[in-house]
């Protein structure tokens, strides 16, 4: 793809943080007055990667890997160190109009929502501030109510919405001006099973809908695995994966799953020979076979064994980000 075709090109993009280091206590205060010691902290190395227009990518990685500060940059709310970094053509630091109307920038731990107003007059201000016309507005406000069922919650105090409600709110306020870039950091933290979910087709019903381009962070792979094909992976500010969630998958060694369902009952014991036996409760197991092996281990099975079902797949997204960062990861179920 070439740089300007991209809806997101970066190059070589890096960020250093200066942190001011203290010792604890009184003492310490005194001594960081006089003597102070600053440490640089590299939150993105050489990070380089394009996006092309509508595509939908999950950006992933353990916690402080640089994530946030990559969207940051990208959203010109942080000045990178060093390297090239390129939206809709624009060079986001300088934070011109026509790239502000472009792109949005939703972060899930942080609210734009007016707290002491209702939804609707924070809508009111996003409009003039994005001098969105009338028609456009109603529009668009038409289609957000009907996608997200904001019905009944735009006239409330925001402070009285719930946690879903609020965040349904802020998406609707952050895309209302219809970006062609949606940077998304975790939008859907701390909501239940169901609102993540409507989050999710809300996202998808809006890339498809106007082709913008999203890049996404999520600790709940279900976010990643229903929104992105294509995964980018940041490791201590390092770019180490760049590519689709099958090859992502492949990253493991942990091999295939193989689930089995048979006619008669067969014991965790006689399976051991063909694989690690992950659950096995007579009539069904589930085995973690080595990639190589899967054809050979799968014919043996069905050759030795009265099966009824097998099925080969690759190991939850979860398990192979647990494989590759460990506890880093904090990945929940
Ligand atoms: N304002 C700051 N000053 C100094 N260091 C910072 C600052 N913001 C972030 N960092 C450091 O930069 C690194 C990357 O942080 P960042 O917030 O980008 O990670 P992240 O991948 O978004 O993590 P998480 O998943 O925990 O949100 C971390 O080591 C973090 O401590």
């Amino acid at each position: 793809m070439l740089p300007h075709d991209a809806a997101v090109h970066v190059r070589d993009l890096r960020k250093q943080y200066a942190v001011h280091e203290k010792d604890p206590g009184f003492v310490g205060s005194l001594r960081a007055f006089v003597h102070r010691k600053t440490r640089q902290v590299e939150a993105v190395r050489s990070v380089s990667f394009d996006l092309a227009p509508g595509e939908v990518v999950g950006f992933l990685g353990p916690n402080g890997a640089g994530k946030t500060t990559t969207l940051k940059m990208l959203s010109g709310l942080l000045h990178p160190s060093g390297g090239e970094a390129r939206v809709l053509g624009f060079e986001p630091r300088r934070r011109e109009t026509a790239f502000l109307k472009q792109i949005t920038l939703v972060m899930g731990q942080k609210q734009q929502l007016i707290w002491d107003l209702p939804a609707l007059d924070s809508f009111l201000v996003n409009q003039a501030i994005y001098e969105i016309p009338d028609e456009q507005y109603r529009a668009t406000m038409r289609e957000f109510t009907e996608v997200l069922g904001l019905e009944g919650i735009l006239k409330k105090q925001v402070r009285k919405l719930s946690l879903g409600e609020r965040m349904k709110c802020e998406l609707a306020a952050a895309l209302l001006h219809r970006p062609k870039i949606l940077f998304l950091d975790e939008p859907t933290i701390g909501l239940d099973v169901n609102m993540q979910e409507a989050v999710r087709e809300f996202v998808r019903d809006y890339n498809q809908r106007y082709g913008a381009t999203v890049m996404l962070t999520s600790h709940y792979m279900a976010d990643v695995t229903s929104l992105a094909r294509r995964i980018l992976v940041i490791d201590q500010g390092q770019l180490v994966f760049d590519g689709d969630l099958a090859q992502l998958a492949e990253q493991g060694s942990g091999g295939k799953t193989v689930r089995l369902q048979f006619r008669q009952p067969v014991s965790g014991a006689q399976l051991a020979a063909y694989g690690t036996v992950v659950s096995s409760d007579g009539l069904s197991a589930e085995l973690r076979v080595p990639r190589a092996e899967v054809s050979a281990r799968a014919a043996r099975l069905l050759s030795d064994l009265d099966v009824a079902d097998l099925t080969v797949q690759d190991p939850p997204i979860e398990a192979v980000m647990a494989e590759l960062f460990g506890a880093k990861a904090e990945v929940p179920a």
